[in-house]
């Protein structure tokens, strides 16, 4: 990563807290002192719990939902002020697409397109005969896979630098979602975007991400490259006088199973027995133990 890349997106420090029901009672902390940078080309897969806060991060992204503190700068803005300029720039696909009940495909298509300048018909056509959708449809008869398909197309077919998609293939068929994952890393490297998506199903993650963020409840707990992920994340077995070194970061810890990011330090550590490497799957059930 070249050091003067500007950011395209940038979360620093930032607070979240939902009000309680009761106006009495402390609010729900959901996002706590959450730092992360995305730069061109980074297609960041964002793993946590149901609750852990990730729609949450994203819709302060966009200025959907103030945050009580830190600040955040997406494409250069403070999010609750984005320029048409900058809106022109990002595509959202929340969790549950919405919008044009009454249209067919290609008219919701039409008045879409209209909003964006840099559309890219061909884009457009190669999509939609990717995912088969036939144009004449109307919106409110598709399958709930074929809305979340026009949602992605809607969303990315004006190449924009900052996408958001919020868990964008729970509804696609493994053919469609290996096809639009494919597609979705190219488009991120062909544009310079940077895209951020959540999803549950790790796999694919492993598979098209450059990083991994993983919140649990709130907290950004490790932020990484896929690649240095097996490398640098390791489950320990430690005897009880371990002194691990000072730049590793405990991630959890059960007796003596340490999750650790050794943070690539290569050193061996006295008192380690056992040294094993994780995926992300794996990964995610230790940290959650
Ligand atoms: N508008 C709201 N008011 C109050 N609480 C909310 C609101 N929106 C979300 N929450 C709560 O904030 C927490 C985080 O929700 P969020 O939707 O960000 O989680 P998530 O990680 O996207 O979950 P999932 O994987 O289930 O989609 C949850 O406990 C949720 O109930």
């Amino acid at each position: 990563m070249e050091a003067e890349e500007q950011p395209v997106l940038q979360f620093n420090l930032v607070n979240k807290v939902y009000a309680a029901a009761d106006k009495s009672a402390a609010g729900h902390k959901v996002l706590i002192d959450l730092s992360m940078t995305l730069y061109p080309g980074m297609v960041v897969g964002l793993l946590g719990q149901n609750g852990a806060g990730k729609s949450t991060l994203m819709r302060c992204a966009l200025g959907i939902v103030d945050i009580d503190s830190g600040n955040i700068n997406t494409l250069g803005e403070s999010p609750e002020n984005l320029s048409n300029e900058a809106k022109q720039r990002i595509g959202y696909v929340p969790q549950q697409p919405f919008g044009y009940e009454g249209f067919t495909v290609d008219k919701a298509l039409e008045l879409h397109r209209s909003f964006y300048p840099n559309w890219d018909t061909a884009l457009e056509q190669d999509w939609l005969k990717r995912f088969d959708l036939d144009v004449t449809q109307a919106v409110q008869k598709l399958s709930v896979g074929q809305r979340q398909s026009l949602a992605l197309i809607m969303a990315m077919a004006y190449r924009p630098t900052l996408l958001l998609l919020d868990e964008p293939v729970a509804s696609l068929d493994p053919i469609a979602r290996r096809q639009f994952m494919g597609d979705l890393f190219d488009l991120a490297l062909e544009s310079g975007s940077a895209v951020l998506f959540s999803s549950h199903i790790t796999s694919d993650l492993e598979r098209v991400a450059s990083h991994v963020a993983l919140i649990k409840k709130g907290e950004l707990v490790l932020f990484k490259e896929i690649d240095a992920l097996r490398e640098e994340v390791k489950l320990l077995t430690i005897s009880d006088d371990t002194q691990l070194p000072a730049n590793y970061t405990i991630l959890s810890q059960t007796g003596q199973a340490v999750l650790v990011d050794t943070q690539g330090n290569a050193e061996v550590v006295v008192g380690v027995q056992h040294e094993k490497s994780l995926n992300l799957e794996q990964l995610f059930m230790e940290l959650h133990r």
